[in-house]
C-alpha cells in the first residue's frame, strides 16, 4: 500500500506480530521466527522469515501470510520474503518457549488446571458411525471458533485424515511433533506414521506408549476441545485413556438397532471402573428421509434413549440423549471427499443434527470436564 508515507520497521514488526505460524498458532514475532525486516529506499521490503523445518509443509502458506501483512502496511511498495532455516539452538529455544524446560514431555491435559476438555468417542462395535461424528462434531466446534484437535486412537480403522481432506504428514520440530490441520482441525493419527494401509497390531504396553506419545509429544497448542476417536469396543486404549487423561469424558456412539443393554452395559462398566463422566449418547444411522418427506427407519428406533436411561441408572447420575443423525448420502459422501457434511451440507438433516449436538458442547464450560465425577457414590450404593 504505497502512500508517500515511508514505512518504518516498527510498524512492519507490527505487522508481523500479527502473523500466526499455521501450526504453532502463535505469532511469527514470539516463536523467533523472524529473521530480518529491511526496508529499501524504493519503499520494497525484505522481510527473512526461519522455518522451524527444511521440509516444512507450510511454507507457501507462511510466505502468504507474511507477505500479505506487510503488503497492508501503510507506505509498503514491493515485498519479498526470504526463508531460512532455523538451526539447532533455535529449535531448541523455540522448544523451550513452547514447552517450557522440562526434560521430559508431559500430557498437558492431564496437569491440574487444564481448560482443555477432553472427550473420548466410543462405540459398542465397529461401523456405526464413531469416526463420522467425532470429524464432524470437531469440524462444528472449529467452525464455532474453538480451538479443536482430533486424535485418531482408532487403531484398526484410522479414517480421521481421509474424512479430514488431509494426507499432510506431522511435521517435527525436536522432539515436538506438530500436526496438521484442516478444516480448522488439528489432527494426529497413527495412520500418519504407519506405511500405507498396514493394519496396526498394536497392543497393551506399546499401545499405551504410542497414546502417551500422541498425547505428550504433540505439540498441540491451547486447545478448547480435544476428540479422542476410540477403537469400537471397549478395552485398552479405553482404559489407557482414562489413566492417561483422568478428566476425559465419553461419548457414547450407537445406533438405534445395537442391543441396548449390550452397549449401556459395557460403557457403563468402563466408566465405573475408571472412574470417568459419560458426556452423553449420539444416536447416528436413526432414519432415512424419503423423496416424499416421509421417514423410514431401517435400524428401529429407540437405541440412542435406551442406552442413555440405561447408562443413567448404570452411572447414578443423568445422561443425556445428545442428539440423533439421520442416514443420509451427503454425510457419506462428504466423508469420502474429505469434506465434513457439516462443511458441505450444513443444512441438511444430518449437518443440522450434527451442528446442533456441537452447539450443546460448545457451551460446556471450559475446564470444569470430568472433575465431578459422582461415581464414588455409584460405587457404593
Ligand atoms: N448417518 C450416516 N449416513 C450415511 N452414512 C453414514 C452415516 N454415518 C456413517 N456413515 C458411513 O458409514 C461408514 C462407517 O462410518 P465410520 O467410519 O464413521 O464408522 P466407525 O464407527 O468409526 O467405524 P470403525 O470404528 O469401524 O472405524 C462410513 O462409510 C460412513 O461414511
Amino acid at each position: 500500500m504505497t502512500t508517500g508515507v515511508a514505512p518504518t520497521e516498527s510498524a512492519v514488526r507490527a505487522a508481523l506480530g500479527k502473523v500466526k505460524d499455521p501450526e504453532i498458532g502463535k505469532p511469527i514475532t514470539d516463536i523467533g521466527m523472524v529473521k530480518s525486516v529491511t526496508i529499501n529506499d524504493d519503499a520494497s521490503v525484505d522481510v527473512g522469515i526461519y522455518l522451524t523445518t527444511s521440509g516444512c509443509p507450510l511454507r507457501t502458506e507462511i510466505t502468504q501470510r507474511v507477505e500479505k501483512a506487510v503488503a497492508d502496511v501503510a507506505g509498503v511498495g514491493a515485498v519479498r520474503v526470504e526463508l531460512d532455516v532455523m538451526d539447532d539452538e533455535q529449535r531448541t529455544e523455540l522448544r523451550k518457549k513452547l514447552r517450557g524446560d522440562k526434560a521430559e514431555p508431559v500430557i498437558p491435559f492431564a496437569q491440574p488446571g487444564s481448560l482443555t476438555r477432553v472427550y473420548a468417542v466410543a462405540s459398542g462395535k465397529g461401523g456405526v458411525g464413531k469416526s463420522s461424528v467425532t470429524v464432524n462434531l470437531a469440524t462444528a466446534l472449529a467452525e464455532r471458533g474453538l480451538t479443536v484437535g482430533v486424535l485418531d486412537a482408532d487403531i484398526y480403522g484410522h479414517s480421521v485424515p481421509r474424512m479430514l481432506g488431509s494426507d499432510a504428514k506431522p511435521t517435527q520440530v525436536e522432539r515436538m511433533i506438530m500436526p496438521p490441520m484442516n478444516h480448522g482441525v488439528r489432527f494426529i493419527s497413527i495412520g500418519q506414521f504407519t506405511d500405507g494401509n498396514t493394519p496396526v497390531t498394536w497392543r497393551g504396553p506399546m499401545l499405551h506408549r504410542a497414546l502417551q506419545q500422541f498425547l505428550a509429544d504433540v505439540y498441540w497448542g491451547d486447545l478448547d476441545v480435544l476428540l479422542l476417536d476410540l477403537p469400537p469396543g471397549t478395552g485398552d486404549v479405553a482404559i489407557s485413556i482414562a489413566q492417561l487423561i483422568p478428566g476425559a469424558e465419553i461419548l457414547v456412539v450407537t445406533t438405534p438397532q445395537q442391543a441396548a443393554a449390550e452397549v449401556a452395559e459395557r460403557a457403563g462398566a468402563i466408566a465405573l471402573q475408571t472412574r470417568q463422566k459419560i458426556l452423553g449418547v449420539v444416536e447416528n444411522m436413526s432414519w432415512l428421509e424419503l423423496p416424499d418427506g416421509t421417514r423410514m427407519e431401517p435400524f428401529g428406533s429407540g437405541g440412542g434413549e435406551k442406552v442413555a436411561e440405561r447408562l443413567t441408572r448404570a452411572v447414578g447420575a443423568p445422561v443425556e440423549l445428545l442428539g440423533q443423525v439421520p442416514l443420509e448420502t451427503a454425510l457419506r459422501e462428504g466423508g469420502d471427499a474429505g469434506v465434513p457434511v457439516v462443511l458441505s451440507a450444513p443444512d441438511s438433516p444430518a449437518g443440522s443434527a450434527l451442528r446442533a449436538i456441537a452447539a450443546k458442547l460448545a457451551v460446556r464450560k471450559r475446564g470444569l470436564a470430568g472433575m465431578s465425577l459422582g461415581l464414588d457414590t455409584v460405587r457404593h450404593s
